[in-house]
């Protein structure tokens, strides 16, 4: 076996409230977040949508000590990963690649070539494909190897998704065991997944797995809780204004307090670490909104984080795909259609009069300016109390 290193993957976050806004502007700019009609539109409106959301996001990370957990437990996972590869006889070494902030992934590809490795392991720390997500990470690797022969001469496999692996399954029913087991009656409590929403159209346009594999992972985590709760799966973290995976996360809430539920346990269910959308969220968001609907009882789930059975299992299924075929860029999920950001109008560019070309125009920059508004929660429809 050649030289062996293992790539890390995830969407990275802003460290320091500074960060927030250049952050939001690498988040906005990836198609494969937000796809706008026009390719030359996606950084002016990146730059726009970034500035305009910082403020609502600033106030967010503050809540949470000023700043996203996420690297630190990333780089904690990744030490964890590299000395239980060792304790297993593989001397491999870990890399960090986020998506939208530092480590950036090229930073992480650098490295790996630097180092000599031959043989790598990539693995997204997401357990569910999303396009938007491991699908987005994946596509940036793509072209920097597309562009690097050195790069062409690694032997290289991805591992796209592990929603089903029965470790990880395990691990979350254990930790879901011991959180209901701080009821008073645990077996009555409800057990609320909360998994990250996508825009509906990734799912039904694109042929996003990501749903699929969300319901998957639920069903499987309660079949190896093997307890009686009764249990649920809704969205959270919708983003702008199109309609997203259904349904939303505080409708239910609202919906199970006025139904009487009084003890409720929410399991973050495509995270596998603390961050903004765990600790500020769930925590103070939902916890509140739960409050106030008649919920007695609250609780979060912990993400698994560096717990040794979840490390376990992320080191066992990198020794086993080292022995695989390996899976090539190619080969992962591709969006069968273009993401679109809405469900687009049919402009008539240049039909007939000039006039109606205008029109047309017009019409394109009050749409921009409302879709702005809408992400950003921030502009004159919301200063005029109309949103
Ligand atoms: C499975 C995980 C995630 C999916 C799916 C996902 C899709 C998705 N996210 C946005 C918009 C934002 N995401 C933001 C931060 C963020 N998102 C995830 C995970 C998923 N996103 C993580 C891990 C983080 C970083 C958290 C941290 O601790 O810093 C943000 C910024 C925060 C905010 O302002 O709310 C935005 C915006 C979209 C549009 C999308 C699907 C298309
Ligand atoms: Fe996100
Ligand atoms: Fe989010």
């Amino acid at each position: 076996m050649g030289r062996v290193g293992v790539l890390l993957l995830n969407l990275g976050g802003p460290e320091q409230l500074k960060d927030v806004r250049p952050f939001l502007y690498n988040l906005f700019a990836d198609p494969e977040i937000l796809r706008l009609p026009f390719a030359w539109m996606q950084k002016p409106f990146a730059g726009l949508i970034s500035t305009m959301r910082a403020r609502t996001s600033r106030d967010n990370y503050r809540q949470i000590g000023g700043g996203s957990p996420l690297r630190r437990i990333t780089e904690a996972q990744a030490h964890a990963l590299q000395d239980d590869l060792q304790a297993k006889g593989c001397d491999a070494q870990v890399y960090i690649g986020m998506r939208y902030w530092h480590p950036f992934t090229e930073e992480a590809v650098n490295r790996i070539k630097q180092d000599g490795i031959e043989e790598l392991v990539i693995l997204p720390l997401y357990p569910q494909f999303s396009i938007s997500t491991s699908g987005s990470s994946i596509r940036l690797l793509e072209k920097i190897w597309s562009e690097d022969p050195a790069l062409q001469k690694i032997k290289y496999t991805v591992i796209s998704s592990w929603h089903d692996r029965p470790g990880y399954v395990q691990v979350m029913a254990d930790f879901l065991r011991q959180e209901l087991d701080q009821f008073e009656n645990p077996d009555q409590t409800t057990v609320f997944f909360s998994a990250h929403g996508v825009p509906l159209s990734y799912v039904t346009e694109s042929g996003d797995p990501y749903q699929q594999e969300i319901e998957a992972s639920t069903q499987l985590i309660m079949e190896a809780l093997k307890r009686p709760n009764p249990h649920i799966l809704a969205y959270q973290s919708r983003v702008g204004p199109m309609e997203w995976l259904r349904p939303y996360t505080t409708n239910v809430i609202a919906h199970l307090g006025q139904q009487g539920v009084k003890d409720l346990v929410v399991v973050p269910i495509s995270f596998i670490s603390e961050h903004i959308e765990t600790l500020q969220e769930i925590d103070m968001e939902y916890r509140h909104l739960a409050l106030e609907s008649g919920i007695e009882n609250f609780r979060r789930m912990p993400a698994v984080n560096t717990h040794p059975d979840f490390i376990d299992t992320l080191s066992e299924m990198v020794l086993e795909y080292l022995d695989k075929p390996s899976l090539r860029f190619s080969q992962v999920f591709r969006p069968q259609k273009k993401i679109k950001l809405y469900p687009q109008e049919r402009w008539e560019w240049g039909m007939t009069t000039t006039a109606e070309r205008w029109n047309g125009r017009f019409a394109m920059v009050g749409f921009i300016a409302l879709l702005v508004e809408l992400i950003s929660g921030y502009g004159p429809l919301h200063l005029a109390g109309l949103l």
